[in-house]
C-alpha cells in the first residue's frame, strides 16, 4: 500500500485530475488483472491500446490511472505522463520500495547464451553457499518458489515484484536475462545492475528491431546505464562497440586475444569440454559437462562474473564442473540406442551454426536435422537457417516451430529459398514435414547407427503455438517416444 501523492513524486507529471490524497493497493498495466483499490497504467501497445481498456478497469475497481494520452473520462483520479512503460518502471520500483537495491544483481545481455550463461552464474552462486534468484526464458526464481516464464525479460512491475519477494525470503545475489526488447521497452529502467554481461550479437529480431544496428543499440543500453563492471565478450565482433560505451571496468573473456579469462586446449566430445582455463594470476583444468565451444565461452562468462565478484576461483571451477546440464540446450536423449538425438534451443542461424558445427565435430555418421522458425518473428532468418540445414547437415527435415498466427506452410516456403538456391534435392538431402511429431518420428526411423539427430529450435519448451490453439508438445519427449516405438519394432 502507498499513497499516490507519494508515488507520483517519483514520476514526471504533465498533469492531474482528481484526488492524489489516497491508498494505492496495487498496481497492474493489464485491465483484466486490476484488483479493487489499485492504479491502472494504460500503455499504447503493438497490438491494441490500453486506453481503451480504463472503463474496464475502473469497472474492475481501479481507483486510480496512469496515462500518457488525453482521456475523457473524469471519474477517477487521473495523472498523465509523457510514457507510461517508463512510468510503470519508476512507480514499480517505488511501490515496492526499491528491492533491487538490497540485491547483488546481475544482468546478462546478447543473441544468444543468456540462458546458459544465467542457469552457470546461478548454480555456482548457489554452490558457494548464496541464497539466488533467477529470471529468464525458462523459469523464474524467487526464493524458494519457481514461477513459469512467459517472456524472458519480464515487464518492470513484474520484475519488481519478483525482486520484492526475493529480498523478503532472504535472497542475496538475482541474476537475469535481459532481452533487447526489455532494453528498447524500459523493462529494466529503475535497475542499478551490479554486473552486465555481454555473450555476442548476431542476426536475430529483425521484426522488431529496424536493423541490425539498432538491434545492437539496444543491447547497448545495458551497458550505459551505470560504471558497474562490464564482462564482455573480446572474440565477439561487436565487442569493440561495447567497450566503448561501458562506463565502468571492463573484465574480458574469450579465446582469442589478451583477455582476463581465457580458455586453452579445448577438447570437446558429445557430453561435454575439457579446457584450461587461463587467467593473470591462475591456470586451471575445467571439465564442463555441457558440450559445445559456445559453451566454453558461457562458462568463461559465469567464471569471470563470479570471480569479479570477488569469490574464488577454485570454488567457481568446482561449482561450474558439478553443473549436468541446462533444459533444452545440448540435451542429450539417451535410451541406450546407437545414434545421438540431441534436443537444442538453437533458433537463429549463429545458434544453428555452432550446434550443426558441434554436432560434425563428433560424428562419424551423418548430422540429420529437425528445424523450423517461428511464426510471427523475424523472416529474413528464415532463408539463412534453410541454408544452414541443407548445408552443415546430411540431411534436413524442414518442419514447423510455433507458427503462431502465421500459416505453418508460409513459414516453410520462406525456408525453401535459402535450400533451393544450392539446388538441394528434395528426398536426397531434405524433406519437408510440415507436422513436427511426424517430423521428428522420421528422424528417428531414418537414423543408422552413429548418426546425430539435431532436433532444434524448442529446446525446453513443452508446448507448440499453432495461432488458434496452443497444444502440448515436448521434443524431448517427442523423440524419446519414437525412440521406444523403434526399440519395440
Ligand atoms: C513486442 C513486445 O514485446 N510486446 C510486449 C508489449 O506488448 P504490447 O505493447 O504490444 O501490448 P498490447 O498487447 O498491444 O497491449 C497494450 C496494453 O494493453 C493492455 N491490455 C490489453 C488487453 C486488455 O483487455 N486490457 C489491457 O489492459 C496490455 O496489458 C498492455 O499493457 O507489452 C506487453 C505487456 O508487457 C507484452 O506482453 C508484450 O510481449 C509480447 C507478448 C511478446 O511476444 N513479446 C516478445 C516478442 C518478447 O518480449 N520477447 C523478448 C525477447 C526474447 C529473446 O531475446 O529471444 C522477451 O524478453 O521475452
Ligand atoms: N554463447 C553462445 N554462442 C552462440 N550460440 C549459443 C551460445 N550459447 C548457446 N548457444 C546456442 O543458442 C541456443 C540458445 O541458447 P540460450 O537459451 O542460452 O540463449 P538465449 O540467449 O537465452 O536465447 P533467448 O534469447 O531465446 O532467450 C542454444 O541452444 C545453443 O544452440
Ligand atoms: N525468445 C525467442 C524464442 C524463439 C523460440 C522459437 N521456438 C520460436 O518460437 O520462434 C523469441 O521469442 O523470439
Ligand atoms: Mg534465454
Amino acid at each position: 500500500m502507498i499513497n499516490l501523492k507519494e508515488l507520483v513524486e517519483v514520476l514526471e507529471v504533465e498533469d492531474t485530475v482528481g484526488n492524489l490524497d489516497i491508498d494505492i493497493t496495487g498496481i497492474a498495466y493489464d485491465s483484466r488483472k486490476i484488483r479493487p483499490g489499485e492504479l491502472f497504467v494504460a500503455i499504447t501497445g503493438f497490438e491494441v491500446d490500453g486506453h481503451d481498456f480504463i472503463n474496464g478497469a475502473i469497472a474492475n475497481g481501479a481507483q486510480a490511472v496512469l496515462v500518457e494520452k488525453d482521456i475523457a473520462n473524469k471519474d477517477v483520479t487521473t495523472i498523465k505522463v509523457s510514457n507510461t512503460r517508463k512510468a510503470l518502471a519508476r512507480a514499480s520500483a517505488k511501490f515496492y520500495d526499491y528491492p533491487a537495491d538490497d540485491l547483488t544483481i546481475i544482468g546478462v545481455t546478447g543473441t544468444n547464451g543468456k540462458t546458459t550463461t544465467t542457469y552457470l552464474i546461478e548454480s555456482v552462486l548457489d554452490n558457494l553457499g548464496l541464497k539466488t534468484g533467477l529470471i529468464g526464458t525458462i523459469k523464474n526464481k524467487v526464493g524458494t518458489s519457481i514461477q513459469g516464464a512467459s517472456r524472458t525479460t519480464p515487464e518492470s512491475l513484474d520484475i519488481q515484484r519478483f525482486f520484492a519477494q526475493m529480498r523478503e525470503e532472504g535472497v542475496t545475489h538475482a541474476v537475469m536475462e535481459v532481452s533487447s526488447h526489455a532494453l528498447e521497452l524500459g523493462r529494466v529502467l529503475e535497475i542499478d545492475f551490479d554486473r552486465q554481461v555481454f555473450t555476442n550479437l548476431s542476426q536475430d529480431h529483425l521484426d522488431f528491431h529496424q536493423s541490425l544496428e539498432d538491434y545492437l543499440n539496444a543491447k547497448l543500453k545495458l551497458f550505459t546505464m551505470n560504471d558497474k563492471p562490464a564482462i564482455i565478450n573480446f572474440d565477439d565482433q561487436q565487442a569493440d562497440k561495447i567497450k566503448e560505451q561501458a562506463r565502468g571496468e571492463i573484465i574480458s573473456y574469450g579465446l582469442e586475444d589478451e583477455v582476463d579469462f581465457k580458455a586453452r586446449d579445448i577438447k570437446i566430445d558429445v557430453k561435454g569440454v575439457n579446457y584450461q582455463l587461463i587467467t593473470k594470476q591462475n591456470k586451471l583444468p575445467v571439465k564442463l559437462k555441457l558440450s559445445g565451444k559456445f559453451n566454453v565461452y558461457n562458462s568463461l562468462a559465469a567464471i569471470a562474473t563470479v570471480a569479479s565478484l570477488g569469490f574464488d576461483l577454485t570454488e567457481i571451477k568446482e561449482g561450474i564442473e558439478d553443473i549436468c546440464g541446462v533444459p533444452g540446450r545440448f540435451q542429450l536423449i539417451d535410451q541406450g540406442q546407437d545414434f545421438g538425438v540431441i534436443v537444442d534451443y538453437a533458433h537463429t542461424p549463429d545458434g544453428m551454426e555452432n550446434v550443426l558445427k558441434t554436432a560434425n565435430e563428433f560424428t562419424t555418421g551423418r548430422v540429420i536435422v529437425v528445424f523450423g522458425c517461428g511464426g510471427d518473428r523475424d523472416r529474413k532468418k528464415r532463408p539463412i537457417m534453410g541454408r544452414l540445414g541443407v548445408t552443415l547437415a546430411d540431411f534436413a527435415i524442414v518442419t514447423s516451430d510455433n507458427p503462431r498466427s502465421e500459416d505453418p506452410m508460409d513459414i516453410i516456403a520462406d525456408i525453401m529459398p535459402g535450400i533451393n538456391e544450392l539446388e538441394k534435392k528434395s528426398g536426397e538431402d531434405y524433406i519437408v514435414i510440415e507436422n513436427r511429431g511426424e517430423a521428428i518420428n522420421k528422424a528417428v526411423e531414418m537414423a543408422n547407427a552413429d548418426d546425430i539427430i539435431l532436433i532444434i529450435g524448442k529446446g525446453h519448451e513443452t508446448y507448440q503455438d499453432l495461432g488458434d490453439k496452443v497444444i502440448d508438445f515436448d521434443d524431448s519427449e517427442v523423440a524419446r517416444e519414437a525412440l521406444e516405438y523403434r526399440s519395440e519394432e
